[in-house]
């Protein structure tokens, strides 16, 4: 049996890395995972593109789907992404969710959206690739649109359909989420509760905006492209860097997209997602 799933990226509202409140927004530009069952007993995976990188999630995401609902079936997942690994856009996330929703169709097992978003959470801290668990990332990209999460409970808190265009900064370098420097993140907490108070009152952009400035400080990336993006938009780091969403009109974003792009790495421009995970 082969089945096939897509989630989208996200972009951040608030970090989670301070004080473990999290909300983040899901962005056009999916993972795929494409999963075959066999009868092989073990289970494989492959990046495309990316020969050498860590299966881990991927796979650890098959195996507790197996565990749970299998019957001793092996697999093999095969994931694409339109978004690199490490930029802070939350290709783990997707990859998790797309994968747990495809493995999931493939056992033919009817699971609520959320449900499955915990399996691939609990996978990532099986694989390590997450400080929190990253439940806003992976809600915001199963279930589309804003989420506001406590990640230490793994609990939704909110859920929104905003419909923003969103420019996208990825520089070229990257940054792997479970290498972040935990111990500054934490210095800033009362910062990040201005940005929970904020996020949880549905002031998203205003949100983004004080986001984008602790945790630029707090990880040392640089402010200039917050600076470039007011006051007629609003930017942000999303994630751990290095990647940077810019929320707002098109008209606004448009300007900004010019002087973005004169910076190394990708500058696009694209929207809000607000359906999710989808089986394919
Ligand atoms: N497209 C993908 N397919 C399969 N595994 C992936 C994919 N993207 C990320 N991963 C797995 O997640 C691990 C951690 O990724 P990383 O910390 O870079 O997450 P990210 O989601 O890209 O970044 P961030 O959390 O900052 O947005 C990678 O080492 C890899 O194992
Ligand atoms: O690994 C983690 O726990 C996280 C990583 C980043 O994407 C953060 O934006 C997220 O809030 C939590």
């Amino acid at each position: 049996m082969i089945a096939r799933a897509a989630a989208p990226a996200a972009g951040t509202v608030l970090n989670a890395l301070a004080n473990g409140y999290g909300s983040a927004f899901a962005i056009d530009a999916d993972t795929e995972a494409t999963v075959e069952l066999d009868d092989t007993g073990t289970v494989s995976g492959e990046i495309e593109g990316a020969e050498d990188a860590d299966t881990r999630l991927i796979e650890r995401c098959v195996e507790r789907c197996l565990e749970r609902f299998g019957d001793g079936e092996g697999a093999h997942v095969h994931t694409e992404s339109e978004v690199p690994m490490a930029s802070g856009l939350k290709s783990s996330s997707a990859a998790a969710n797309a994968t747990v929703l495809a493995t999931l169709e493939a056992l033919g097992v009817d699971l609520d959206r959320k449900a499955a978003c915990r399996i691939g959470v609990a996978a990532a801290r099986d694989a390590g690739v997450t400080v929190t668990g990253a439940f806003d990332d992976a809600s915001a990209s199963m279930l589309g649109g804003v989420t506001v999460t406590d990640n230490t409970d793994d609990e939704l808190l909110a859920r929104d359909e905003p419909d923003w265009d969103v420019l996208v900064y990825t520089p070229d370098e990257r940054a792997y989420s479970a290498d972040a420097d935990v111990s500054r993140c934490e210095r800033i907490a009362p910062m990040a509760d201005i940005v929970y108070e904020l996020a949880a009152d549905g002031a998203y952009e205003s949100a983004m905006a004080v986001n984008g400035f602790a945790f630029c400080a707090a990880l040392e990336f640089p402010t200039e492209p917050l600076i470039e993006a007011m006051p007629a938009a609003t930017a942000s780091l999303s994630g751990t860097g290095p990647s940077y969403t810019a929320v707002g009109d098109r008209e606004a974003l448009e300007p900004l997209e010019s002087v973005w792009s004169e910076r190394a790495g990708h500058t696009w421009l694209t929207t809000t997602q607000r359906t999710g995970a989808t089986v394919r």
